[in-house]
């Protein structure tokens, strides 16, 4: 593959404004930074139990001809966008999409890659210079215009979102609480202590729903979520499962929630003071500890845990920090798809133990998950890597003309049927207000 790199001054409008303009193939925006992709250079799909495995292989095996990253911040330079199927049994493919460009916003800097797949005869992997690299070309391709540094986009008006309908998902709500009922009892005797159910809804358009519009809208309005696109999932997820810069490990597990519309006072009341919530959550935490001891050191979770705000729901949150094992600890380097199947499922969307809850959750919720709840994000050539959980979205479907959302509940001794219904429409409040309906 072949790449350059621009450093970009400023984006007119605004990274928020671009998105909305754009149809990205890929995006991570958290803040006003992040990551937006344009176009496919090259993608690849895999299924099946060595879904990790085959995406990390072929992203490894890719060549690169362009300019040294050395001294650059990490946002230059080409990335995929990976969505991973929550179960192995999926239907749906598990996807790295590597972009035509990539808008990176950082901290350190906006940075504009450009990546085509090389011609056989162009040249050996020294060939350093941007020169003959048809940036321009791509741009124009993808309605962007970069003059003096400045980016911005030939058309700034973004398209019109239609109207959807709502409508049930694979089955009615009764099943899910006749699922939680069932999970409960299963907990009652003893087969294992909190799984994790979910389920799903419609929502049907007319038309194409265009994901740059809802991504901006998720944006806005979850400034303190992750809003991702990779392949036909998006959202806007308040859940990292694991970043990686360099042998940086970083994650925020959250597990124990309530819905805003009790008031702040009562909700942190519920949260914070609650066994039922403080066990659901040191489940999750301590399974991500577990998952990812094997591969890293001094892992540290935060205690006791925060309370994160969201305007939908409150969740107890730990932030959890540590590095990658070294060579020096008899370790080999590992790329971070590998780790972030590590640490998946962690028991804030599976449960405890994972296997029986896994067994559980198949039999009893009957749908099939596809990419909500397993891991999205991005993964670059140097390492690093953004995975978070992917929740609180949807999956486009029937020529984006319908929106399966999905949203499951952590189900523990004591759960009740009719709160943790409530709790699912709770979580979808994201996606459905991007898509202007109420529940
Ligand atoms: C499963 C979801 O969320 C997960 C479950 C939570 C819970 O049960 O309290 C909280 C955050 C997430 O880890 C979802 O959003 O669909």
């Amino acid at each position: 593959m072949r790449f350059c790199c621009v450093a970009v001054d400023r984006i007119h409008g605004g990274l928020v404004e671009l998105l909305a303009a754009a149809q990205p193939s890929g995006a991570w925006i958290r803040q006003e930074q992040g990551r937006l992709g344009l176009g496919v250079a090259a993608q690849t799909s895999a299924s099946g139990a060595d879904r990790f495995a085959d995406l990390a292989h072929w992203w490894d095996s890719l060549s690169w001809q362009g300019p040294s990253l050395d001294g650059l911040p990490a946002g230059a330079g080409p990335t995929a966008f990976s969505s991973i199927t929550y179960s192995s049994d999926s239907s749906s493919a598990s996807r790295l999409i590597l972009p035509e460009l990539i808008l990176a916003v950082t901290e350190q800097g906006t940075w504009l890659t450009g990546v085509v797949v090389s011609e056989p005869e162009s040249g050996s992997a020294e060939k350093p210079a941007a020169e003959g690299f048809p940036l321009d070309q791509l741009l124009q391709k993808h309605g962007l215009r970069l003059d003096d540094g400045a980016l911005s986009a030939l058309s700034a008006s973004p398209a019109a979102v239609p109207q959807a309908q709502l409508h049930a998902g694979t089955h009615p709500e009764q099943h899910y609480m006749d699922a939680v009922e069932a999970g409960v009892a299963a907990i009652g005797e003893r087969r294992l202590e909190k799984l994790v159910l979910a389920r799903d809804a419609v929502a049907a358009a007319e038309a194409p729903l265009p994901p740059g519009p809802l991504l901006a809208r998720l944006t806005r309005d979850y400034s303190d979520c992750w809003t991702y696109r990779a392949g036909d999932v998006l959202g806007a997820t308040p859940e990292m499962l694991v970043q990686v810069r360099g042998e940086e490990l970083f994650a925020r597990v959250l597990a124990g929630t309530v819905d805003r519309s009790l008031g702040e006072q009562g909700a942190r009341v519920q949260l914070v003071e609650n066994p039922k919530q403080r066990n659901e959550h040191t489940l999750a935490v301590e399974s991500l500890l577990e998952q990812l001891a094997p591969v890293s050191a001094q892992l540290r979770a935060q205690t006791p845990p925060a309370v994160l705000e969201l305007p939908n729901v409150y969740h107890l949150s730990t932030d959890v920090t540590g590095r990658l094992s070294t060579a020096e600890e008899g370790a080999e380097p590992i790329s971070p798809l590998l780790v972030a199947e590590r640490a998946h499922p962690t028991a804030a969307i599976c449960g405890t133990p994972t296997a029986t809850a896994a067994g559980l959750i198949g039999a009893l919720e009957d749908i099939d998950r596809g990419p909500f709840s397993g891991p999205v994000g991005w993964v670059d050539t140097r390492g690093n890597a953004d995975v978070g959980i992917a929740l609180r979205g949807g999956v486009l479907e029937n020529e984006d003309r319908q929106l399966r959302l999905y949203a499951g509940c952590g189900i523990v001794a004591g759960s009740e049927p009719a709160s943790e219904l409530a709790e699912t429409w709770a979580k979808m409040r994201p996606m459905l207000g991007a898509l202007g309906l109420k529940r």
